[in-house]
């Protein structure tokens, strides 16, 4: 029987909260403020990177999470939890969620994403998988697949998608993919203000996930200072 993660993001906003090692706040501690920050103001699950932060952030906030793991190999380009070895760690933190990377790229050691999927339903059957896509290819294989979940998290980050914006045109992309997608979509990705948070769940998104517009500091400071240089 699987969690009831779907329900309770249901038409809601997930914060997330990452900060990897390159960025000013990578760090466990202030990772489970910010998602106690989140919590206080409403949101109802948190998205976090690592097995560290998402165990900080889980006894911080009891919050349920999509968690992942990212880890660069050198003889791939997937780094949002790449392999077995990284969807069995986060899955293995009670997460109710687990992204990964469906990009139709070689996967690290050329693993199979089918093969991933069929052992992690046999060893983790409650929990749900999340796919990070990036085109409408993507969202019909991870559907194929059986992943639970549809993410557009990878739009607009991989060289076929590169200098996309979810919001472009008014969302529609994102339109396209709420047709194509047989399972529940997750909006994610450059959605960096109120209204087009609001606009993804009217467009029928089951939830939308938000994080470098409110967990990243430098990127919103940029945005300021960008601003009032011009
Ligand atoms: C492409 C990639 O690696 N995205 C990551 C996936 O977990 C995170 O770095 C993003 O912050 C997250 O997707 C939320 O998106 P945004 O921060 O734009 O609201």
């Amino acid at each position: 029987m699987k969690n009831n993660f779907l329900e309770t993001v249901n038409k809601k906003l997930i914060v997330s909260c990452q900060a990897l090692p390159k960025e000013p706040l990578h760090s466990s501690f202030i990772m489970s403020r910010m998602a106690r920050a989140a919590k206080e103001a409403g949101s109802v699950a948190i998205r976090c990177n690592s097995v560290v932060d998402i165990q900080a952030i889980q006894d911080e906030t009891e919050l349920p999470v999509i968690g992942l793991n990212k880890v660069d190999y050198p003889d791939s380009p997937v780094y949002i939890t790449p392999t077995m070895k990284e969807m069995r760690a986060v899955a293995s933190t009670g997460a109710e969620v687990v992204a990964c990377d469906v990009t139709g790229q070689k996967r690290p050691h050329d693993e199979k994403l089918a093969d991933i999927v069929a052992q992690m339903r046999k060893e983790f059957p409650d929990t749900l998988l999340m796919a990070d896509t990036a085109t409408l290819d993507n969202v019909r294989e991870a559907n194929e697949l059986g992943f639970d979940i549809v993410g557009t998290t990878m739009h607009g980050y991989t060289p076929e998608t590169e200098g996309m914006n979810l919001a472009d045109n008014d969302f529609e992309y994102l339109k396209s993919v709420l047709e194509t997608s047989t399972t529940p979509v997750i909006a994610e990705g450059k959605v960096d203000t109120p209204e087009k948070a609001r606009r993804c769940i009217e467009l029928g998104c089951h939830a939308v996930v938000v994080g470098g517009a409110i967990t990243r500091p430098l990127e919103i400071a940029s945005r300021f200072i960008n601003a009032v240089n011009a």
